[in-house]
């Protein structure tokens, strides 16, 4: 046994529940009897399971002493019952019980040794059996025990019972006096007879459940019901009673008395019972002991469960619940999961309907994908962006289309910036986000969040396709999304719509008029020229594109932006995707929640529900969430809470988490997997013709499959822009000659893009090919110590150029490498030759010192050029 014991290591909440007390009381006793323990999942040695029982059988004990002196000995009766009983049972454990008293034991964990002591009764009865008994019995008993176990008083009393269970009814009395009632109860019932048995037990089973029955049965037996919840637990118990117990018990083979109590109950019941049918007398408490049946009607399943949940969900106790399933052919534990489809037989089982709602992956809602009923889908507006070089026209095209396509209907609104606006137009809508510009754009999709079906890129006719205009393309490209060029600024004499055509062409752009399929409008924003034909335009890729949702569900979508407002609290601008938002609804948006107490539209009209493609201004959440968070509608703001708060604790630990972005470290690992099948890379280099050379060679490299694919490319520094698009795309950056700018590194790392800077082509080449094939391995790293900024030139002969610096941040070493950085592009890379504060030569000078610096073999410094000095270190293979 108690090898075996030891093998399954039974835990305290185990041993409670085989006695049908609760952990705490078990450990309760445990402390008091000095025998360290931690928590409910602490092993219980033998020698404690022998401590705790007897334990009980003291209290036992003292409470028969009593009893004998005041002359009563129900007992005697039931021995003869008892042993049987109690062996029987036992033994089984779980099957045999059941088929006394189902309720009893069911699961009948792990016995205790205990029984030991069983004694009297125990002796007869095999170890073995003696164990099971006990854990069937105890949970019986324990029900009245548990309640007593703490309480000596409790304890006694149902001894009384027990005995009184044994004859009188005057237990009854105890029984309503305590918590034991339960427990007592159940003892009693058992009292009442064999008669009573099936009445008992099922009230007993009722109420606490489980445990009454149990001890009905038990109690029954032993005719002293009190001594048995123990006395499973050891016959100790039971013995102590014993005599009681024996007498019922006995009835039952296996028990062998020792539970008696239980025996007695449980046994006695069932079998006995019969013959006490005179404690029907008893029966007479038997109102207090029926449990108010509290099954509920319905219950709501939202996903797998364990049994003790179920129970739970059910008003049952968890035993109840693994006797039913064992009796469907499921063995399980209480920590164990059900699926839904053992919950709904579970529940008919018990006459309970079952309400299934399923559960979407609550708390990543925003990863659900909802597949709607083609009839379902409504035809919504195109949500559309405007991207564009700097000063070509983005805001003044956005007023424009606003201010002279609102819809009669609700011309007249105060016009409110939330984001977004719809315009009308051929009696069809237009969503426009207020928000010009590819980064904002793109620092959305990095979030994932995609607002946007249509781009609209704004070129100003008069001076053409400018960086910032190729990077929109690239945004807009990269986001897969059709774009329609609008070529602005035509009222202006210089302005040239051709030429912006023929240089769109060279970026993937070719007008629908030259073979491409680019739609190319002209207009002047300023002078409300074209405006029609642009929005016939959308209204036109819109219908090809056929943007369709379902507004008969909750709604979710995204927030445009939010902020504090002081007056009304957390306020966010959202757009809605799905669904029909509506006043009242409860929804998660982030890592917040809230419920939607007002909703303004974008003419500040307010609203009572908005569906598909609608930008509404929301208030009523608890905090402010981010732009690009995703919302979603919930069945009630308790839910919605929970998710928010799921929600916030994935995030924290993501956040802590690793790097989820591709990186050439890692990148081989990912086309290992099976997770690529091209490798996004954006390009900058000091000059176009080095950008064009590199783009042409990594575009031939192909390795297993997987090709490089250049989502951007130009000349220039890398830009905060490049690492948005680059996060956004998951693509790794590579810079030829030049250098990220402190705010664009400081982004790169954050977002963890990897940024790669060659100055030899070869170089770069050779490092994503090698990446690919999964031969990189880097064995230095460049760490930065700091930068000095060149604040004058000194010109000395023989010497040659010395640059009057100021250290700006960390520090410059003598020992260091550096490079000297202008305007973004790195002009010189090579050793520092000497560092002097004055006119010492120093070995190093810290941030906020001023210093002449020379550079090895390189005098060509001017004013405002950066040196950076970095060194090598060596890396720790990944
Ligand atoms: N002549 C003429 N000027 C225009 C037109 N559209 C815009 N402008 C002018 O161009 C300048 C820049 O316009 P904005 O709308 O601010 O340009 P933007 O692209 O939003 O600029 P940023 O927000 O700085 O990126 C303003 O002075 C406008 O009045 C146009 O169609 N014709």
């Amino acid at each position: 046994m108690s090898k075996e014991e030891n093998k399954d290591k039974l835990r305290v909440y185990e041993y409670a529940k085989s006695l049908n007390m609760s952990s705490k009381e078990i450990i309760t006793i445990l402390k008091r009897l000095n025998i360290p323990v931690n928590n409910h999942m602490s092993v219980m040695e033998n020698n404690a399971v022998t401590h705790v029982e007897q334990f009980f059988k003291d209290i036992k004990n003292n409470a028969a002493a009593k009893r004998e002196n005041s002359g009563r000995n129900d007992t005697p009766v039931k021995p003869p019952v008892k042993s049987p009983v109690n062996s029987s049972a036992p033994a089984s454990a779980g099957g045999s019980q059941t088929p006394k008293t189902p309720a009893g034991e069911g699961s009948g964990q792990r016995g205790e040794q205990g029984q030991v002591q069983g004694n009297n009764n125990s002796q007869v009865i095999n170890k073995n059996q003696q164990e099971k008994q006990v854990s069937m019995n105890n949970k019986p008993n324990n029900s009245n025990q548990a309640t007593s176990s703490s309480g000596t008083q409790a304890t006694q009393e149902r001894t009384n019972r027990p005995s009184n269970g044994g004859g009188q009814g005057a237990r009854p009395a105890q029984n309503s006096s305590g918590q034991p009632n339960r427990s007592s109860a159940p003892s009693r019932t058992p009292g009442q007879g064999s008669s009573s048995q099936s009445g008992p037990s099922r009230q007993g089973t009722s109420g606490p459940n489980r445990s009454a029955q149990p001890q009905a049965r038990t109690a029954s037996t032993g005719g002293q019901g009190q001594s048995q919840g123990q006395g499973q637990r050891k016959g100790n118990y039971s013995n102590n009673n014993g005599n009681s117990n024996n007498n019922s018990n006995s009835s039952r083979p296996g028990q062998s008395g020792q539970r008696r109590f239980d025996d007695n109950r449980s046994g006695g019941f069932k079998n006995n019972r019969g013959g006490k049918g005179g404690r029907g007398g008893r029966g007479g408490q038997q109102p207090p002991r029926e449990k108010i049946d509290n099954t509920p009607k319905k219950i709501i399943v939202r996903g797998n469960s364990t049994v003790g949940e179920t129970a739970k969900l059910l008003h049952k106790d968890a035993s109840e619940v693994i006797k039913k399933l064992i009796a469907l052919g499921v063995m399980a534990t209480i920590n164990q999961e059900l699926d839904i489809e053992t919950i709904l037989l579970l529940a008919g089982e018990f006459g309970v309907e079952v309400e299934v709602k399923i559960a979407v992956e609550d708390d990543r809602f925003e990863t659900i994908e909802e597949v709607d009923e083609e009839a379902d889908l409504l035809e919504r507006p195109p949500v559309v962006t405007i991207m564009g070089h700097v000063d070509h026209g983005k805001t003044t095209l956005l007023d424009a289309i606003r201010s002279t396509n609102v819809s009669s209907g609700e011309a007249g609104g105060i016009t409110q910036h939330i984001g977004a606006y719809q315009v009308e137009i051929n009696s069809k809508k237009i969503t426009f986000l207020d928000t010009p510009g590819h980064e904002a754009f793109t620092a959305m999709r990095a979030r994932g969040a995609q607002l946007t079906d249509i781009t609209i890129i704004v070129v100003a006719a008069d001076d053409g396709v400018m960086p910032q205009t190729v990077e929109a393309v690239s945004h807009a490209k990269a986001a897969g999304l059709p774009i329609i060029v609008a070529v602005n600024k035509i009222d202006k004499p210089d302005a040239d719509p051709d030429r912006v055509k023929q240089e769109l062409t060279e970026h993937g752009l070719v007008p629908e008029e030259w073979g491409g399929d680019t739609i190319f409008v002209n207009v002047s924003a300023k002078q409300k020229i074209g405006l029609e034909g642009l929005l016939e335009m959308i209204l036109l890729v819109a219908e090809v594109n056929e943007y369709k949702a379902n507004p008969n569900k909750r709604a979710r979508g995204l927030v445009i932006e939010a902020e504090l407002d002081k007056s009304r609290g957390p306020v966010a601008r959202v757009l809605v995707q799905h669904g029909t938002l509506k006043v009242g609804d409860a929804f998660v948006a982030g890592n917040c929640f809230g419920r939607i107490r007002a909703m303004v539209s974008d003419k500040g009209r307010r609203l009572k529900e908005a569906g598909p493609s609608t930008p509404v201004e929301i208030t009523g959440l608890t905090e402010v969430p981010k732009a690009g968070d995703p919302f979603m509608v919930f069945e009630d703001e308790r839910k919605a809470r929970s998710i928010a708060e799921k929600r916030a604790i994935t995030q924290r630990q993501s956040d802590l988490g690793v790097n989820t972005r591709v990186t050439l470290d890692d990148l081989f690992q990912h086309i290992k997997d099976g997770e690529m099948k091209e490798l996004n890379v954006i390009i900058k280099g000091d000059v176009q013709g080095s950008v064009e050379a590199l783009k042409g060679s990594l575009e031939k490299i192909e390795v297993e499959g997987v090709r490089v694919k250049i989502i951007h490319s130009g000349a220039g520094g890398i830009t905060e822009s490049d690492v948005i698009l680059a996060a956004a795309s998951n693509a790794i950056v590579i810079g030829f000659n030049v250098r990220p700018d402190p705010q664009t590194k400081a982004t790169a790392e954050q977002e963890k893009v990897d940024i790669r800077l060659h100055r030899v082509i070869y170089s770069a080449i050779e490092e994503i090919e090698q990446a690919m094939k999964g031969m990189l391995d880097p064995v230095f790293k460049e760490v930065i110590i700091g930068h000095a900024e060149v604040r004058n030139v000194f010109k000395v002969t023989k010497v040659g150029a010395i640059a009057g610096c100021m250290v700006t941040s960390g520090k410059i070493t003598r020992s260091a490498e550096s490079r000297l950085v202008r305007g973004g592009i790195v002009v010189y890379e090579g050793k520092i030759d000497s560092i002097k504060r004055f006119k010492d030569d120093v070995k190093e000078v810290a941030q906020g010192y001023e210093c002449g610096i020379t550079l090895d073999h390189f005098s060509d410094l001017k004013e405002g050029d950066i040196i950076e000095a970095f060194i090598m270190e060596t890396v720790e293979p990944k």
